[in-house]
């Protein structure tokens, strides 16, 4: 459904916009009907500018984005509020998605005349009703107040309410779960997870491996814009290949085992790996050279700089991790 081919985007900076700041390289990757794939990296890694450049906030420098076929990098008035209504996003900072003069009521009712003109004030009132419910608002809490007078949580899940509404088919979950506490938390993702098994495909941005582990179908993991690992969850998850997805997930607290066991296999992993690298030695044995590019099974392809180490579990190079210099190169 949704596929990126090599996107790039460069920011300028400086007084003048005279520095260029290469926020994303040559990032690829797809979202499948009724799959959640998470985009993992650390803060500045490029998570939010590839979701932007996806909902159409952001141009993109190089590359394509293409939704059901169709690119949708450069798309006119008309075309874009039909994308709109298949493709929403949710943001960490739920706040700038509302006109802050409006009350909720008449942000809805917006919704409905630019959308649905043909459906009937009550209809849209129950249709509206069921959305709230669905992800656990009262509409007598919600429907005549501000923006402001709103918790973050509260706006996060008015923004998911509607997408339910428009009956989109990709979301864009930009950090949702940040502002919400414990119990809203869970109610949330597994709302997600209802929503995929109805076909949603979801895009879901996080730098927290746990969620990524928990909700998602596939992850992506980013280091300084790039795509350093890819793969189904479980692959990434159990066999950690790239030195950076290894870092990040033996940072994660694990309630089973003690720190001192997590290290030994950590230590014992690299002692296997030294003076190697995975992205290199794959290559070689498919008899390609650095960069080379080449569909992969999935459809997908590689993106530079990434080869299919097992069947759906993609790696980049390991020079991509630390700075120091590929031991293969
Ligand atoms: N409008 C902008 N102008 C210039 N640089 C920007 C802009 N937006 C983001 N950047 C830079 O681009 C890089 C990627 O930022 P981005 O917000 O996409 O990262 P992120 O992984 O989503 O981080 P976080 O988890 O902290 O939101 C960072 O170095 C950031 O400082």
């Amino acid at each position: 459904m949704l596929t990126l081919d090599r996107l790039d985007k460069v920011y300028k900076t400086g007084t003048f916009g005279t520095s260029d700041l290469h926020a994303v390289r040559q990032v690829s990757l797809d979202v499948r009907r009724g799959e959640v794939v998470s985009l993992i990296g650390e803060s500045g890694s490029g998570k939010s500018t590839i979701g932007k450049m996806v909902l159409h906030l952001l141009d993109s420098s190089g590359g394509t984005i293409t939704f059901d076929g169709r690119d949708v990098t450069s798309l006119g008035f008309r075309e874009r509020r039909e994308y709109y209504r298949r493709v929403q996003g949710v943001f960490q900072d739920p706040f700038s998605s509302f006109n802050p003069i409006f009350k909720v009521d008449r942000t809805f009712e917006t919704l409905r005349r630019s959308y649905f003109p043909r459906v009937s004030s009550s209809d849209w009132r129950g249709r509206l009703e069921e959305a709230l419910g669905a992800v656990s608002l009262q509409p007598g809490d919600i429907l005549g107040k501000f923006p402001h007078q709103l918790s973050g949580g509260q706006l996060q899940r008015l923004l998911i309410a509607r997408a339910l509404l428009l009956d989109i088919d990709l979301l864009v979950a930009d950090e949702i779960i940040s502002m919400l506490d414990a119990s809203t938390r869970i109610d949330v993702l597994n709302l997600l997870v209802e929503l995929k098994s109805r076909g949603l495909g979801i895009l879901f941005v996080t730098h927290d491996l746990s969620l990524g582990n928990y909700v998602s179908d596939r992850v992506v993991i980013l280091y300084k814009g790039r795509v350093v690992e890819r793969g189904v969850t479980s692959a990434v998850f159990d066999d950690p290949l790239h030195p950076y997805t290894r870092d990040l997930l033996a940072s994660v607290p694990h309630l089973d085992r003690t720190w001192e066991d997590v290290e030994a296999e950590e230590a014992e992993r690299s002692a296997n790996l030294a003076g190697r690298c995975l992205y290199h030695e794959a290559l070689a044995a498919q008899g390609r050279a650095f960069g080379e590019e080449a569909e992969a099974a999935d459809g997908v392809p590689d993106g530079v700089g990434l080869v299919e180490h097992t069947p759906g579990h993609f790696v980049g190079c390991f020079r991509l991790a630390a700075d120091d210099d590929c031991p293969a190169a």
